[in-house]
């Protein structure tokens, strides 16, 4: 199958742009917020989220990155063990507002993870889930996001991949592929 873009690089900005207002819509001054990337991809949205924010309101709001490997629950169901990444939070939730921040919402398990692996870190007074792509119909779990990219029609033999400009890539794009097509 052809790989179809989903998501241009032009629209991707307006995208993350209204993310950002509807988040100091919600949160103003963002002086008990806190952002929370989940590993491995959420965490460049994460970052990007930050920097947009800090371009729009002038604050720096708290970001760290949250690794669910162990949380899962097909850890050990796994064919192929899946490589744990770094969790790097230098703050406290305790009490604070914690927006999570993932690419793409499919069944929810990664989130149910996050959910469970983010309690080690105190107990929030709330939190939000924000998300570029929301892949409708295939929810395994009663999980839904507060802030959503685009909402996308697709087939479980497909995958949405998010591909952010980097030294390989000229732009940001959001693709829809076949699983069969996955490098
Ligand atoms: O709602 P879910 O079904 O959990 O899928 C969403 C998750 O899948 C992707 O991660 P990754 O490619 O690392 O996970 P995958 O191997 O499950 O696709 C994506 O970055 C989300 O974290
Ligand atoms: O489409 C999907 C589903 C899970 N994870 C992804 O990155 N894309």
């Amino acid at each position: 199958m052809q790989k179809r873009l989903i998501v241009p690089h032009a629209l991707l900005q307006i995208m993350l742009q209204r993310l950002c207002h509807q988040l100091i819509e919600t949160h103003g001054d963002f002086s008990k917020t806190v952002l929370i990337g989940l590993q491995p991809r959420g965490k460049f949205l994460a970052q990007r989220i930050q920097k947009q924010l800090q371009q729009i309101t002038g604050s720096l709001v708290p970001l760290g990155f949250l690794d669910t490997t162990f949380y899962r629950d097909d850890f050990r169901r796994r064919e192929n063990p899946i490589a744990a990444n770094a969790t790097s939070i230098d703050f406290i939730i305790e009490d604070r507002r914690v927006v999570l921040i993932d690419d793409v919402l499919f069944t929810g398990r990664s989130v149910r993870a996050a959910l469970d692996a983010m309690i080690a870190f105190g107990r929030p007074a709330e939190v939000e889930l924000l998300i570029l792509i929301d892949r409708l119909y295939q929810r395994d779990l009663p999980i839904q996001a507060n802030y959503v990219g685009q909402k996308v029609n697709s087939l479980a033999s497909q995958k949405v991949l998010v591909a952010w400009q980097n030294e390989n890539t000229a732009e940001d794009n959001i693709w829809l592929i076949s699983k069969t097509d996955e490098v």
